[in-house]
């Protein structure tokens, strides 16, 4: 069988998007991800979204996200955003704030201009400050690791090997925490400015991304708990350079974060392509 495979980006972060309204493909997901991922032309990409159902009616839409790995289940903010700006061009929502339902859970969201989405968080599950890291969970698990303990510099910064420290630390950080699927943040403040420079090795992608929302929305909990950063709107800037902003609502005290907003661009790459299901590769 072919299906139209759909080609996406949000702050730089790679997806592809399949529209499974008519229930073409059934439970098969997880097998086909890994082949949707691998793209003739273009980067690989680092998740896929199945678009399941839309009320235009009620503005609506609901999505399923799946890592490149076949795991499922987890939140990915970048690819929200992705899926709800999707589902706006796919049908004509009378409203411009649209409620997500990804796997099985409820985001508001709200289309901004200039190819932007804003999406609301629930506040973090847990979070945890272990020796000089720390650990959020936010519907995905990540460990948000200061720069400055590592590397000097923003050049430093940028030639740092993520993969080799990844590979060389990630079940250290797995057996702490006692979680598997946990993602690596690396990110560095520099004092005069109010920006947040982030690289993040993805779990389920086992490599760099170019951005990551759930990390950059993890990092401004993380340094704002620390007070390493003061303010409640906080830069964040991936390697894509494509910048996400997480607003964080907080308290009258300012002692505790009360919920999050994570925003950035969502945007069409390339023209769809097909992809046969038969052959597991793309036409
Ligand atoms: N790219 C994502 C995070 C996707 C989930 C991650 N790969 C995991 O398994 O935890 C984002 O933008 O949040």
């Amino acid at each position: 069988m072919l299906i139209e495979v759909e080609h996406w980006s949000g702050a730089g972060n790679r997806f592809v998007i399949v529209d499974n309204r008519k229930k073409e493909i059934n439970n098969q997901w997880n097998i086909l991800v890994s082949y949707l991922c691998k793209r003739n032309n273009l980067p690989n990409a680092e998740g896929l979204l199945v678009l399941l159902e839309i009320d235009k009616n009620k503005s609506i839409c609901i999505y399923d996200f799946y890592n490149p790995d076949g795991s499922t289940g987890v939140m990915c903010g970048n690819g929200a955003r992705c899926a709800v700006r999707h589902a706006a061009l796919t049908e004509n929502f009378s409203s411009n704030q649209i409620e997500l339902i990804l796997n099985g859970c409820s985001y508001k969201s709200k289309l901004l201009d200039n190819d932007r989405v804003a999406l609301e968080f629930p506040l973090y599950k847990e979070l945890r400050f272990i020796d000089d890291w720390t650990y959020v969970n936010v519907g995905s698990h990540h460990v948000i690791i200061d720069a400055r303990y590592l590397i000097k510099s923003i050049d430093d910064f940028y030639q740092f090997d993520l993969i080799k420290f990844a590979n060389e630390n990630l079940n250290l950080y797995r057996n702490k925490i006692g979680i598997n699927n946990i993602n690596l943040n690396l990110a560095y403040f520099i004092n005069d400015q109010s920006n947040i420079y982030l690289r993040t090795y993805e779990n389920g992608v086992f490599h760099e991304t170019q951005a990551c929302g759930t990390g950059a929305i993890s990092t401004a909990i993380a340094f704002w708990k620390k007070n390493i950063i003061n303010n409640n709107i906080i830069q964040i800037i991936p390697i894509s350079q494509r910048f996400l902003t997480v607003h964080l609502d907080i308290d009258q005290k300012k002692e505790n974060i009360l919920g999050m907003t994570l925003e950035g661009d969502a945007q069409q790459d390339a023209p769809s392509t097909l992809f046969d299901t038969t052959s597991m590769a793309y036409i």
